[in-house]
C-alpha cells in the first residue's frame, strides 16, 4: 500500500507523527453532548483530544456513551450541544469533505455472505464514486493482502471466521488511503487468535502513520495496543492522556511474600501501609508515602522472614478503579 516492507513498517514508531501533522489533533470535541429523544443523557460535555499518529483507545463499560460519541464524530447523528472536529473540520457540517479520509468500522462490517471476500470488496469499491474503475482490481488485491486475506479471497464470506469477517471489514475501510481509522469494538466476539490478528494489524496501520481511534470495553486490549486513551463512565470523560501516564497515576500494590504473614501484616500497618490484606504467604497493601527501604527494614527488625518485597505495577484497571471508585465491568 505504501511501498514499505513489513519490517520497515514495523520499525516505525506508532507515536511518531506523520509529516505535516505535527502537533495537530485529529479529533477534538468541546462540550460535546447528546441527549436522546427519550431524555437519556448519553454523552455529557465531552472534551476529547486525539493526537495525530496516536492509537487512541476509547474505553468505558457498556452504556458509557462510546458508540454515541463515535456516531456524532462520524456525522451520523447531531449533537444536542457542543462541537466536534475531525481532521480539523467541523462535524457533521464538513462530513462530505472529511469522511473520504476516514475509514470506519462501526457495529461490524456489512457483508454479502454469498459473495467471495474479493467480490465483497469489489462491490464496496464500485460504490465509491471517487474510485477509478481501471485500478479497482489492484486496489482490492492490495487491501486483501494488507489484512492477510489474499489466500482466502476467493472463499465465500459466509465461510469466513468472525476474525476473517472483521479483517474483511477493515480491508473495505482501507481501500482508499486514510488519515484516520475509527473502529468500534474491533475485537468484539473474536477468539484470542482473532484478537491478536486484529491488534497486530492495528499496530501495523499505526506504524504507517494512520491515526487509529478504537473503542473497547477491554482494559488489557487498550494497554496492549494503544499509545493514548480516554476513559468514559456514564457519559462523562473520566480522564485522558498517554496510557503509560494513566497507569502511572494509580499507585501500585506493595507485595510481601513471607511465612510470617500475621506478623508482617501487623508491622506493615504500623509502618503506615493502608488496606493490608493477607492471603497465605502473600501480604499486600497500599504503599505509604515513606521510603520503602524503611518499611522493609522494619519487617526484618521485627523478625519477619521476608522472601519477597515488591511493588506491583499499577494497571489501567487500577487507574480506572482509583478514578471512578467503581470496578470495571468487563462482561459482554
Ligand atoms: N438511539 C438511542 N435512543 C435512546 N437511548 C440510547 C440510544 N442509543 C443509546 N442510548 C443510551 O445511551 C447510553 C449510551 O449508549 P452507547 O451505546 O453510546 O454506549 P456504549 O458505551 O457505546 O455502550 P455499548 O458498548 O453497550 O454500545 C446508554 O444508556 C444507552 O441505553
Amino acid at each position: 500500500m505504501d511501498g514499505l516492507s513489513a519490517t520497515e513498517r514495523e520499525a516505525g514508531d506508532a507515536r511518531e507523527r506523520a509529516p505535516g501533522q505535527a502537533g495537530a489533533s485529529v479529533i477534538a470535541t468541546r462540550g460535546l453532548t447528546k441527549r436522546y429523544g427519550g431524555g437519556q443523557l448519553a454523552v455529557d460535555g465531552l472534551d476529547l483530544t486525539v493526537p495525530a499518529g496516536s492509537v487512541f483507545g476509547f474505553l468505558g463499560p457498556n452504556g458509557s456513551g462510546k458508540t454515541t460519541t463515535i456516531r456524532m464524530l462520524m456525522g451520523l447523528i447531531e449533537p444536542t450541544a457542543g462541537t466536534a472536529s475531525v481532521l480539523g473540520r467541523p462535524m457533521p457540517r464538513a462530513a462530505r469533505a472529511v469522511l473520504p479520509e476516514v475509514g470506519a468500522l462501526i457495529e461490524g462490517p456489512a457483508l454479502y455472505g454469498f459473495l467471495s471476500g474479493r467480490d465483497n470488496l469489489l462491490r464496496y469499491d464500485a460504490a465509491d464514486p471517487t474510485a477509478d474503475p481501471r485500478t479497482r482490481r489492484a486496489r482490492v488485491a492490495a487491501a486483501l493482502d494488507r489484512v492477510g486475506l489474499a489466500a482466502a479471497a476467493g472463499k465465500k464470506a459466509k465461510a469466513y471466521s468472525l476474525g476473517m469477517k472483521q479483517r474483511l471489514g477493515l480491508a473495505a475501510a482501507l481501500l482508499q488511503p486514510r488519515r484516520l481509522l475509527v473502529l468500534d469494538e474491533p475485537t468484539n466476539g473474536l477468539d484470542p487468535q482473532g484478537m491478536r490478528e486484529i491488534r497486530t494489524l492495528i499496530r501495523e496501520l499505526a506504524a504507517d502513520g494512520t491515526t487509529v481511534f478504537l473503542s473497547s470495553h477491554l482494559l488489557d486490549e487498550i494497554e496492549q495496543v494503544c499509545t493514548h486513551a480516554a476513559v468514559m463512565a456514564q457519559g462523562r470523560l473520566v480522564t485522558q492522556g498517554e496510557v503509560a501516564d494513566l497507569a502511572a497515576g494509580a499507585r501500585g500494590r506493595l507485595v510481601v511474600i513471607t511465612p510470617d504473614a500475621a506478623e508482617a501484616a501487623r508491622v506493615l500497618k504500623e509502618q503506615g501501609v493502608g488496606d493490608v490484606g493477607a492471603d497465605g504467604d502473600r501480604v499486600t497493601g497500599d504503599p505509604p508515602a515513606r521510603d520503602l527501604a524503611e518499611v522493609n527494614a522494619a519487617l526484618v527488625t521485627a523478625g519477619v522472614r521476608v522472601r519477597g518485597f515488591t511493588l506491583e505495577r499499577a494497571s489501567l484497571e487500577d487507574a480506572f478503579v482509583a478514578l471512578t471508585g467503581e470496578g470495571f465491568d468487563v462482561a459482554g
